[in-house]
């Protein structure tokens, strides 16, 4: 019998007689795969989960601890989702109408892990900036942020790259890697202890694939496409999103990892910039904008180099995105209402045999 513990559960509550913990490791439409004491199996939800749920958040996703059924002959019967202790969401837009535009669902991508790798090249865009914004993310999520600069052998001189993003996050490790020549893997076998959860954010190209490929020491997205035998003699094609690394590590790396956007970040920014926003309760006006306001406690610091400049514009930054994504988000579903009248327009009109002249 396999341990589930090799794969991070720690029991918080007692399982009900009948059922049996397991990890998620896989999502493919409506079926999971999940690790058990007794092996891998498919799982489907209960349908319970359908009725009484009003957003996605508590559907199962990858890296989620679940109970179920257990079936021995077909599909086993997920019918709990044990309590998460980190989580990457994004925004959803399906299912809305334009009138809904505020309440665009909150979909969970990953769960459970412990450390967020944020990945950024050094020699392609470097840019501080979007390391913070990540690590807002990050902080949102739970889980410990850890800062990868990937591609060290492009540049000639990685020192100071290093140095001014571990200048402006001082309380967040920073290492230089390259996937390729194994430069500063070492470093990270501090995190890859057995039992821990590993995702990495970063944009596309950064490197992650190499990353997971190095971690693994085999090139896991190709094997990602052989064709397997599965248990019941079926060809299955494997499509695994939590690798398990020979140190007993495992990474998280899901098609909704890749495309997360900022999701309600306010409460991340606010984590990663107390500093800023302390001085907003000094302003004379409540709704001061920090603008030109008269009695600006922002101005006044920024003015006497208490509040140093250049945090002041990531904070801004930070904000604007923000405030993008959230505008984005309601154009899209704006957008997606739109479509769906011009379809309903157009079946509508070659039922009635097109526009009469
Ligand atoms: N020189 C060098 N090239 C690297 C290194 N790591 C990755 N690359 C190259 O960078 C390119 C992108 O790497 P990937 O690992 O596919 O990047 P990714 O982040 O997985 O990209 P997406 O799949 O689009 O999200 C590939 O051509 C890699 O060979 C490195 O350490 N050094
Ligand atoms: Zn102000």
């Amino acid at each position: 019998m396999m341990d589930l513990k090799t794969y991070g559960y720690t029991e918080v509550e007692e399982i009900p007689e009948g059922l049996l913990p397991g990890r998620v490791t896989e999502l493919r439409r409506e079926r999971f795969t999940v690790v058990t004491e007794r092996g891998e199996v498919t799982a489907v939800l209960k349908g319970a989960f359908y009725y009484s749920m009003e957003t996605h958040v508590d559907i199962p996703c990858v890296g989620d601890f679940v109970l179920l059924h257990y079936n021995e002959s077909g599909d086993s019967l997920i019918v709990k989702v044990l309590p998460r202790r980190s989580k990457f969401s994004r925004a959803d837009y399906s299912g809305h109408a334009a009138g809904y535009a505020k309440t665009v669902r909150e979909q969970v991508v990953a769960t459970n892990f412990d450390y967020v790798f944020i990945l950024s090249s050094l020699n392609w865009d470097f840019n501080v900036t979007r390391i913070m914004r990540y690590l807002t993310q990050a902080r949102q999520s739970s889980a410990q942020p850890v800062v990868i600069l990937t591609k060290a052998d492009l540049v000639e001189d990685y020192s100071l790259p290093l140095a001014e993003v571990t200048q402006s996050i001082p309380n967040v490790a920073v290492h230089a890697i390259c996937s390729q020549t194994g430069l500063g893997l070492n470093e990270l076998a501090h995190y890859l202890m057995p039992g821990k959860t590993v995702v990495f954010l970063g944009m596309s190209g950064v490197g992650k694939s190499s990353l997971l490929n190095a971690l693994m020491e085999q090139d896991v997205m190709k094997v990602q496409a052989i064709r397997e035998v599965d248990s019941r003699g079926r060809h299955t094609t494997t499509h695994r999103q939590l690798f398990m690394l020979p140190s007993g590590t495992m990474v998280i790396d899901t098609p909704g990892m890749r495309e997360l956007g900022l999701f309600d970040a306010d409460e991340g920014i606010r984590a990663s910039f107390t500093d800023v926003e302390e001085w907003f309760q000094k302003c004379r006006f409540r709704d001061c904008r920090h603008q030109a306001e008269p009695g600006c406690a922002v101005l006044v610091a920024l003015a006497d180099g208490s509040l140093p400049l250049e945090r002041w514009d990531q904070y801004a930054a930070q904000q604007h995105e923000n405030k993008y994504v959230q505008d984005k988000t309601s154009y899209l579903i704006d957008k997606r209402a739109r479509n769906k009248m011009n379809t309903m327009w157009s079946k509508q009109t070659k039922k009635n045999g097109g526009w009469k002249k």
